[in-house]
């Protein structure tokens, strides 16, 4: 019979999780032989997630939030065998199931299981993973200012917006960008890197492609941009960045950052300072249970 790791964060989701898991042990026992483990602490997702691709596992499902999907991903990311994967999301604020299209509702998240998966992409910066979007600049501290109702309504896109305005007030700084067809030098009030393509995702939202093109989405905002909120927001609504003389976009599989001062660097919302960074994407890295199409 195949296997199947449950991971929960007991924590997470108003203590939720336990409930959850006799959910999923139930749903998943016709199979698979279910192991059911609870995290204490910071490391146990990542540990048996890790455990789970040695021992050969078929599936491991992910109860939390973001933290915890985070840690899993690490585990996972890699690994000579990687089971596939499901995302019950079940924190506050769960970037990673709406960047993935996963229902935010855990029940229905766990309906799902044993349905669609789709290949997704898996980006690394040094030696972290991230799934969904990078913020260089003095800006990614703004980015936990996002209100989830605004994530809900624009995705990445918002935390894209509060860096505009934030990076009104703030310095800019010399970035240095080394990709695989260019680069890029000059004052910068915001650099994201974006493994989804969200301009896309607008435009034609149901392209599976989104996912898993291999790339990276990046967008440098220059400094001495005229920053116009509202026609930025046109212009990335629309994905017209080669008539914005403010916006830079390039797509690369291999990206290299430096900078002349101490940079944050906000990954899937946790931050970071390590500079230089070299980004690369693991292209259809993850087999992913995911949820209906968006029309
Ligand atoms: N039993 C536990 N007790 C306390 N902390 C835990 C436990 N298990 C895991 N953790 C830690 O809690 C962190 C945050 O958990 P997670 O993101 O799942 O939930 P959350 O904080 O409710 O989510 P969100 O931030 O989206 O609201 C994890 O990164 C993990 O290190």
């Amino acid at each position: 019979m195949a296997k199947a790791m449950v991971i929960i964060n007991p924590t997470s989701g108003k203590e939720q999780g336990v409930k959850y898991g006799q959910m999923l042990q139930q749903k998943l026992a016709s199979t698979y032989t279910v192991d059911l483990r609870e995290t204490a602490g910071e490391g146990d997702a990542t540990r048996f997630a890790r455990e789970a691709c040695e021992a050969h596992y078929d599936l491991v499902v992910l109860v939390g939030g973001d933290g915890t999907v985070h840690e899993g991903i690490e585990g996972l990311a890699e690994q000579a065998h990687r089971p596939k994967v499901a995302v019950v999301p079940l924190g506050t604020v769960n970037d990673f199931a709406r960047a993935l299209n996963i229902p935010l509702d855990a029940e229905q998240a766990i309906d799902i299981i044993g349905e669609r998966t789709k290949m997704v992409d898996v980006g690394k910066v040094n030696d972290r993973y991230f799934m969904n979007l990078v913020a260089v600049g003095e800006v990614p501290q703004a980015i936990g200012d996002v209100s989830i109702e605004q994530k809900t309504a624009i995705g990445a896109f918002a935390y894209f917006f509060e860096g505009v305005k934030a990076a009104v007030a703030n310095d800019t700084f010399h970035l240095r960008v080394t990709y695989d067809t260019g680069e890029f030098e000059g004052e910068t009030m915001l650099f994201l890197i974006a493994l989804t393509d969200s301009v896309a995702s607008f435009r034609t939202i149901s392209e599976e492609a989104l996912v898993n093109d291999g790339y990276m989405h990046c967008y440098v905002v220059k400094a001495g941009s005229l920053l116009d909120t509202a026609r930025i927001l046109t212009t990335l609504f629309t994905g017209d960045f080669q008539d914005d003389a403010s916006i830079e976009y390039f797509r690369a599989k291999r990206v290299q950052i430096e900078a002349n001062t101490p940079l944050s660097l906000n990954i899937d919302g946790d931050m970071l300072s390590e500079l230089p960074a070299t980004f690369t994407v693991l292209p259809r890295h993850l087999e992913l249970f995911y949820g209906i199409e968006m029309t």
